[in-house]
């Protein structure tokens, strides 16, 4: 049996990247795409690279266009998702790619984002720990609605929940650095993807709690300390078209060994096909993970400080978007959730 699909901002990035992973998928099909300011032209003009899709055209993204398909993934900006979302049938998997549906607190959202709020969905990171024994992916069989992570978030979230749940790491004074690719910024946002501001240089942007990331990494890691945390996260835009790297810190708990929290690590998640503890003493790269939907983390103990100091490396558009994306829907239809998601990274 075979899934048919709609993928809504199809000409955007991580529409485009939707389409890149589903061509590979064996039981979704995918019938629909749709644009805004693109729509009427062949999808081969915006995304040339796609080439399993040569024919198709992109339509308006409306009801009309998005309704009757059994999953439809919505790719669009930020409040774009719900009112469209109130419109297609309740039995329709849709998976939103924005942030409309991530957040559980109104306040967060109205200081955040802004405008109607149509509350939180299932959440679409499978792996995160979520209390006692148990990881967000047992919320997710059966369900219609997901609201997909943000990039940055998965990254300190897979980094930082082992640590936290099992105690071996403090839930206050939490510290996150990320080096980020210009095409979390999103295809439309082009001024920051001009060669002369990115090449050759560096700069932090959203500092000090402004990020609108802030309060979906409270809300993740108080859910795995089983307590509020505080986090300082400051993300910082580095030449690399794609990929974060994400140093998160924590102190360590009074009493814990470095073998202590090596464990923490290892056994939450052992049985994970794409978030890889590495061997000690080794750190992931950004090429690590280029173009697969896994993630990759380094851990060490720093004595002299007293802290925790993790690595973790992602594709903001495959882990940290679209690949959570159908490794999530794979979930909820009671599909192998590895299925179609390239492991292997792109390499050099
Ligand atoms: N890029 C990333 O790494 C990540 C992105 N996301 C989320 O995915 C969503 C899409 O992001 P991204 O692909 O980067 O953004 P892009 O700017 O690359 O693409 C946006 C898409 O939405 C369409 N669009 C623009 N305005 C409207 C509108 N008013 N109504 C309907 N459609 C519209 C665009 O169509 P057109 O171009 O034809 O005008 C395009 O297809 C966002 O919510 C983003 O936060 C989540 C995690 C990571
Ligand atoms: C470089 C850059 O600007 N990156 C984006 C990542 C956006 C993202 O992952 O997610 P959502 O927009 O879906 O929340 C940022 O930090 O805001």
């Amino acid at each position: 049996m075979s899934f048919s699909v709609a993928v809504a901002g199809a000409s955007g990035y991580a529409g485009g990247e939707l389409l890149r992973l589903l061509a590979g998928h064996p039981e979704f099909e995918v019938r629909t795409v749709t644009a805004n300011n693109n729509a009427g032209q062949p999808l081969l003009a915006v995304h040339p690279h796609l080439r399993s899709y040569a024919g198709m055209v992109l339509s308006p993204t409306t009801t009309e266009a998005l309704d009757g398909h059994d999953i439809v993934f919505l790719a669009l900006p930020h409040g774009k998702s719900g009112a469209i979302t109130e419109t297609l049938d309740e039995n329709t998997l849709v998976v939103d790619c924005g942030a409309d549906h991530r957040l559980t607190d109104e306040a967060d959202w109205a200081k955040f984002y802004g405008g109607e709020f149509y509350g939180a969905w299932p959440y679409g990171l499978p792996e995160l720990l979520i209390g006692d024994h148990r990881q967000q992916r047992s919320n997710l069989p059966g369900v219609k609605r997901i609201a997909v992570p943000g990039c940055n978030v998965t990254a300190i979230s897979l980094a930082l929940a082992p640590g936290l749940r099992a105690g071996v790491i403090q839930p206050v004074d939490l510290v996150a650095v990320l080096a980020v690719g210009p095409s979390g910024a999103g295809k439309s946002l082009r001024t920051n993807l001009l060669a002369s501001e990115v090449l050759g240089s560096a700069s932090a942007y959203g500092i000090a709690g402004a990020h609108r990331h802030n309060p979906e990494i409270v809300q993740n890691l108080s859910l795995s300390a089983g307590a509020r945390v505080s986090v300082s996260f400051t993300p910082v835009l580095i030449p690399s078209a794609r990929g974060i790297l994400a140093t998160s810190t924590a102190r360590l708990a009074a009493g814990i060994s470095a073998h202590d929290v090596r464990s923490a690590w290892v056994n939450a998640y052992a049985d994970e096909p794409f978030v890889h503890v590495l061997p000690e003493g080794q750190l992931p790269s950004l090429s690590d993970v280029l173009g697969a939907n896994t993630a990759l983390i380094g851990v060490a103990v720093d004595e002299a400080a007293d802290r925790v100091v993790t690595v973790t490396a992602i594709d903001n558009l495959v882990k940290g978007t679209a690949g959570a994306a159908i490794q999530s829907a794979n979930i909820a239809l009671g599909l192998p959730e590895t299925l179609g998601l390239p492991i292997d990274g792109v390499a050099p």
